[in-house]
């Protein structure tokens, strides 16, 4: 059925014109809706038998802003002009400054150019629960119409800069404590009370109030520079990186100093300048990448339902399954946590109780959802409750052997319905499923560590697994506030395989001679929050050293063997879990660079000799940068090549979400297609030159960049999906 996309307009006897926004799903401000709503408002100022106005947004939400599919294509074409004035046209003319009355009905939610349309109304009634904000700053811009001068003006200087800088959105309850919201009523009285609102101001019995003109929450120029300078400070420490933050408190100052109508025109100025930055182009890659992901040719689109899964077995109570099982109990699902033996049990158990509580003591969960979300849990020491689980999730110690046993022992005790998934990182699902005849059920279910905390689920299919599998199982990750990627299955699937060189790199960079707390400074400058030795710390080198050699049996062709992980072992330093790695971890305390731990770098050095002439080489940041990350673009052209992952920008989300490739360069091939495929194969075919195998360009890279083709432009492959 095709979607009904317009304004429309309905004048009722009461003399109040109720202009109605319709696009679904979530009426964003398109086009035609913003040619929609002025040819309705100067209507309706023109008729003379309409007394006041309300806006409302079709089933039940008011507007998720403007549409940003608009902004998109902006960035392929580059033209501005696509672009609509609204801001005073519109919102400041035809709106605000309008001589009948209107009133903002909202229900749902009101974000962006919604909320920025809802407060140029002079009177705002909302449903309970309703999610306002201004969420555009994820998006790499400002609010555009009028937000960073009217927020401020009915919510206050401090609020409103904490909203909008950190995109955080507040309910209807909160907005109405604050004054943004004048009246809180249900659901089914949300029209009527708008009207009678409206109504009321037209007639006098309420305040006639134009957000743009009022001054009474702004306070002093001092109190309000010394917000501004808070803000600044916060923006530092957020973005360092992105230009909208600052640029924001810019065009909120301005307002603050020459008045909310000057603020509107440099917000309109400034909002120009930014949704041409590279910011934006990345921010908004991910926004729709990330949508993309939930769908899944064949498994999304044939009509399947996903089926409710309810209560949930968890194999192995260690790192991973007690973040799994938090994970879920904190969506309501019963959760049943098998371990070896009573000891390793109360261990588990403690991990579950002891990361409800890190989530309380953040205040990022209430003491009374911890309490009953551990009412939903049980620990056991046999398959007895598994009679009767939907699902069970597989997280025992990496072993080949042991997991294939459980898979054989689970398949007996289990339903036939049920879901058998394992959190493996690096054995091929269909060697787990050897010994079963269950093939069809089994699944790929990889969490990223801590498992609670990270966003980004791993579903991983193998040439049997069902289609009703994955899409239950991306169900079940969406309910517990993943974002599923389906991916394929080969060693380290789509993150890790793609991840593997960037340590690889950072060992020869730092056997070349590079110090290698330079490189770690020059990544996070780049915008990865740990560099590679820091990251390696953090996981354990333990793991780095068990999986080295199941990555090398697959792709030894590129990788670099360094003694250095098997050296600091050796020297008693496994990274943050003892303290003690490439930094200093002590409690209370940022890692602290060890400078004894160059010993054990030179050690490395005289072993692999590979310094041109003995001599440490000389680089700039702009080499290591290339040197560390485009050995990952090209693994990255490999899970491409092979159909690892569906789409490119699923590969560019899994980077974001599981690797915390920085959202604003749109994810890794994003990124690589930004500095482009050409100069990419030049620099690692010169580097493969120079320094062997491990920077052989890929096929598909070389074959891209001939042909002046981007990494993300999508090919008939020999997809694994
Ligand atoms: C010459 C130049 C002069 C300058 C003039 C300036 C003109 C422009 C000024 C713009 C001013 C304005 O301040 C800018 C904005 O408003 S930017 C948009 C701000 N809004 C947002 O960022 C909200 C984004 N959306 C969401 O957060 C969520 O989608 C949600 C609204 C909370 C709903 O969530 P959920 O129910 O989970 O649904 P999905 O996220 O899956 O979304 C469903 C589909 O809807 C699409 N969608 C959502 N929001 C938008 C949008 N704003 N525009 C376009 N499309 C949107 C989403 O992609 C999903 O689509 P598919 O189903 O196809 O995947
Ligand atoms: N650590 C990570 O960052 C990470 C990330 C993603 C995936 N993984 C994968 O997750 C799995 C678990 O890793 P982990 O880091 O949590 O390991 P871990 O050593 O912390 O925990 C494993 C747990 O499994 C238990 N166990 C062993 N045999 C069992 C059995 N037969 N029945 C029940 N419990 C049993 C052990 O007692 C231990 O508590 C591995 O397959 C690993 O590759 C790990």
């Amino acid at each position: 059925m095709a979607k009904k996309i317009g304004v429309t307009m309905e004048v009722g006897n009461d003399g109040v014109a109720v202009i109605t926004i319709s696009n679904p799903p979530v009426n964003s401000l398109a086009s035609p809706i913003i040619s929609g709503l002025k040819e309705k408002f100067r209507d309706a100022n023109q008729r003379i038998d309409v007394k006041a106005i309300v806006l409302i947004g079709n089933n039940g939400r008011f507007s998720g802003g403007f549409d940003i599919n608009v902004f998109q294509q902006v960035h392929k074409t580059g033209d501005l002009s696509l672009m609509p004035e609204v801001s005073v046209e519109l919102v400041c003319n035809l709106m605000e400054d309008s001589r009948k009355p209107l009133v903002a009905a909202v229900e749902g939610l009101a974000l962006g150019g919604g909320l920025e349309l809802a407060m140029a109304c002079h009177a705002r009634v909302a449903a309970p629960k309703a999610q306002l904000g201004l969420p555009e700053l994820t998006l790499g811009v400002i609010p555009g119409f009028g937000g960073t001068q009217r927020l401020p003006r009915l919510v206050g200087l401090a609020k409103a800069t904490d909203m909008i800088l950190l995109s955080k959105s507040i309910s209807s309850e909160e907005g109405q404590k604050l004054g943004l919201i004048d009246a809180l009523v249900p659901p089914g009285d949300v029209l009527s009370t708008s009207r009678k609102w409206a109504l009321d101001i037209a007639e006098g019995r309420k305040p006639f109030l134009r957000s743009l003109h009022r001054t009474d929450k702004i306070g002093s120029l001092s109190e309000a520079r010394a917000i501004l300078k808070t803000s600044r400070q916060l923006a530092k420490k957020i973005a360092p990186n992105m230009p909208q933050h600052h640029a924001c408190i810019e065009v909120i100052e301005e307002g603050i100093i020459h008045g909310g109508y000057s603020g509107v025109l440099k917000e309109a100025e400034v909002f120009k300048q930014l949704v041409l930055s590279d910011t934006a182009k990345g921010l908004v890659h991910v926004f729709f990448a990330q949508r993309a992901t939930s769908k899944v040719p064949n498994v999304t689109d044939v009509g399947l339902k996903p089926r409710p899964i309810k209560k949930v077995a968890v194999i192995g109570g260690g790192l991973m399954g007690s973040g799994i099982a938090t994970a879920l109990l904190l969506s309501n699902i019963r959760v049943v946590l098998k371990e070896i033996n009573s000891e390793y049990l109360m261990k588990g158990i403690k991990s579950v109780e002891a990361n409800m509580k890190g989530l309380v003591s953040r205040g990022k969960l209430t003491q009374d959802k911890a309490g009953k979300a551990l009412s939903l849990f049980k620990g056991v020491l046999d398959y007895t409750e598994f009679k009767d689980v939907d699902m069970v999730i597989e997280a025992v110690i990496e072993n080949i052997q042991l997991k294939q046993n459980i898979f054989k022992e689970i398949e007996k005790v289990c339903s036939p319905h049920c879901i058998l998934a394992s959190n493996t990182s690096t054995i091929d699902l269909d060697v787990i499923g050897e010994k079963t005849n269950s093939k069809d059920r089994i699944v790929g279910a990889h969490f990223f560590s801590p498992a609670h905390l990270m966003p980004l689920l791993e579903i991983v299919r193998s040439k049997n697994t069902s289609a009703q599998v994955i899409l239950d199982l991306m169900a079940v990750g969406k309910a517990i506030k993943k974002v599923p990627v389906v991916v394929g299955n080969c060693i380290g699937f789509a993150v890790n395989r793609t991840f593997f060189p960037y340590s690889q790199a950072a060992h020869m960079l730092a056997n070349l001679g590079v110090d290698l707390f330079r490189i770690d400074s020059v990544i996070t400058s780049f915008g990865l929050p740990l560099g590679p030795f820091q990251l390696g710390d953090l996981a354990g080198h333990g793991i780095g050293l068990a999986v080295g050699p199941i990555y090398a049996k697959v792709y030894g062709d590129r990788m670099f063997r360094s003694p250095m992980t098997e050296l600091l072992l050796k020297s008693g330093r496994n990274g943050k879990i003892n303290g003690k790695g490439y930094y200093i971890y002590e409690k209370g305390s940022k890692p602290k660079p060890d400078p004894s731990v160059l010993s054990v770098v030179e050690e490395s050095r005289k072993l692999t000799n590979i310094m041109p002439g003995g001599k440490p080489i000389s680089v700039s940041d702009k080499e290591i940068v290339e040197m560390i990350l485009f050995p990952v673009v090209n693994e990255a052209c490999r899970v491409l090549d092979e159909g690892v992952v569906i789409r490119a920008s699923d590969l560019d989300i899994a980077s974001v979400l599981g690797m915390s490739f920085p959202s604003y360069r749109g994810g890794i091939v994003f990124w690589a297609d930004t500095v482009g495929p050409k100069y990419i194969y030049e620099r690692l075919k010169r580097l493969s030159e120079t320094y062997g195998s491990f920077f052989k360009p890929s096929r598909y890279l070389e074959e891209r960049a001939m042909n002046g083709m981007l990494l993300s432009e999508s090919k008939s492959s020999r997809s694994r999906l």
